[in-house]
């Protein structure tokens, strides 16, 4: 901006640049001072008018600072700065700029004046502040190794921060965990985190899915054999996973698939400590956290009589149930990021989803839970080669679901109720097709973004 167009008259400059803390100093073509604003007192002890008028050559001898800077700039035509010592002992730091006219002569010498004192406060400060932020890069560290902060495990709904919550309060206490939760809502990832957290996280931590394993195997694996035992085994014997998990922790998935024989056994180990290898007569002693998981109902296998009462009441010391993603909706979003940033890292691609695609994903009910999205996400990202991925790239199963929802209403129900249905038909699939995506259904009807959902899944038949 050029002095003609400043909106600022001449009575507010002066007043900006006496009330500015720095010293500013200006002088002639001849280094005579044609201005100085009141911050000059704390320099150089003297009012404005009494250095008005002064030649730097008259400045210099009585010292008022020193070295003196207007010599050298009238000679290097050129921004100098430099560290000076008034007469009143301040030891100062002076800028000074030259400003010339169109046709390149000086015209004037501006020179901007600080304290080195508060320079060096400045340096303070911001030395300080560093401080804070190594400080603060510290605590969010120690965030990260003690709270949910966790590469691997995506929380914000209330719901899952709420079980965080609690996940970090019993982490530290020794007793057994029962995690409950549908297949997929991620029980190994909380059994982890759990283990992480706890005095054992820097032990091992050892995985075994009861399911998986027949029977038969699963006392061996667990307990580990004798030598000698089995015609055909390793003849030094084995040892158990118990054994392998000194120190760290024992994940027993699925707990619910342990035959009845074997569920005896695993409440001797949780109430004595000890156990026997197959086939051995000594007993060894038991060093691990049990952090057991399944996604059947306890209780229902308790009274059918195939799960030992006894043993469900020491695992379930501590139960944690984790919500299936459907009951988690603020989780979806960033999970379905979460997983398309690992995939795109994984196959090295770059990919983006539309609107209308997320605002599927949203509103899936996700029968598979985190399992299902993430093996979802991975697809696309393999199978889409040009980055975008649209509606249409969903697999039709999930394209359905904002289809063919039977809302039950009759064109000709005249009651209340039904002339209220049909008005709200109207409205949501006016909104769908003007706004196209729920967040702005949600917007627009002044409603919320899954009330949105539910409502164009009710109501949506066809897309656009
Ligand atoms: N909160 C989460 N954040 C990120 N990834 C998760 C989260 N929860 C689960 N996952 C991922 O989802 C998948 C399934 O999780 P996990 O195996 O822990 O589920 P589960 O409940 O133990 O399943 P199952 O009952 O079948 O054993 C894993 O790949 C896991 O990494």
């Amino acid at each position: 901006m050029n002095s003609s167009s400043c909106p600022l008259d001449r009575e507010t400059l002066l007043k900006i640049l006496d009330h500015s803390y720095d010293e500013i100093f200006v002088t002639d073509k001849n280094g005579v001072t044609i201005y100085v604003n009141p911050a000059c007192q704390r320099n150089y002890g003297v009012v404005p008018e009494g250095l008005i008028g002064q030649t730097a050559g008259q400045m210099a001898l009585e010292r008022y600072c020193f070295p003196p800077i207007t010599p050298i700039i009238l000679q290097e035509k050129q921004r100098v700065t430099l560290e000076q010592e008034t007469i009143t002992g301040r030891r100062i730091v002076t800028t000074a700029e030259p400003v010339f006219s169109e046709n390149g002569d000086l015209e004037l010498i501006i020179m901007n004046v600080r304290d080195i004192y508060q320079i060096n406060e400045v340096k303070h400060d911001i030395a300080q502040t560093l401080e804070l932020v190594d400080k603060y890069k510290e605590e969010v560290e120690l965030l990260r190794r003690k709270e949910f902060i966790n590469h691997n495990l995506v929380a914000r709904d209330k719901a899952m921060l709420d079980l965080l919550e609690l996940v970090q309060r019993i982490a530290p206490v020794e007793s057994n965990v029962l995690i409950l939760g549908e297949s997929g809502t991620g029980k190994g990832v909380i059994a982890k985190h759990i283990h992480k957290l706890s005095s054992r996280k820097d032990g091992p931590f050892i995985t075994i899915n009861c399911a998986a394993i027949p029977d038969q195997l699963l006392e061996s694996e667990l307990f580990g054999y004798a030598s000698g035992t089995f015609t055909g085994a390793d003849k030094k014997g084995k040892i158990g996973l118990i054994e392998l998990a000194t120190g760290g922790s024992l994940f027993l998935d699925e707990i619910a698939e342990i035959p009845l024989g074997l569920q005896a056994k695993i409440l001797h180990v949780i109430q004595e400590y000890k156990y026997s290898p197959v086939g051995g007569r000594e007993s060894k002693s038991v060093d691990c956290r049990i952090i057991a998981a399944t996604n059947s109902d306890l209780n229902e296998a308790v009274k059918a009589g195939k799960f030992r009462a006894d043993l469900y009441y020491r695992l379930n010391v501590i139960e944690l149930e984790i919500p299936p993603l459907r009951k988690r909706l603020g989780d979806i979003l960033p999970l379905i990021y979460f997983f398309l940033n690992k995939y795109d890292k994984k196959y090295k691609t770059a990919h983006q989803f539309t609107q209308d695609c997320l605002d599927v994903l949203l509103q899936h009910q996700w029968p598979g839970n985190i399992r299902e999205l993430e093996h979802l996400v991975e697809r696309l990202v393999i199978t889409n080669p040009e980055g975008i991925i649209k509606l249409m790239d969903l697999p039709k199963s999930l394209r359905n679901d904002l289809h063919g929802v039977d809302t039950g209403l009759n064109i000709r129900d005249f009651s209340l109720a039904g002339a209220l249905q049909e008005v709200e038909k109207n409205l949501v699939i006016d909104a769908y097709k003007q706004y196209k995506t729920t967040y702005k259904v949600a917007e627009s009807l002044q409603v919320s973004q899954s009330t949105a959902w539910r409502l164009i899944s009710k109501y949506v038949h066809e897309l656009p």
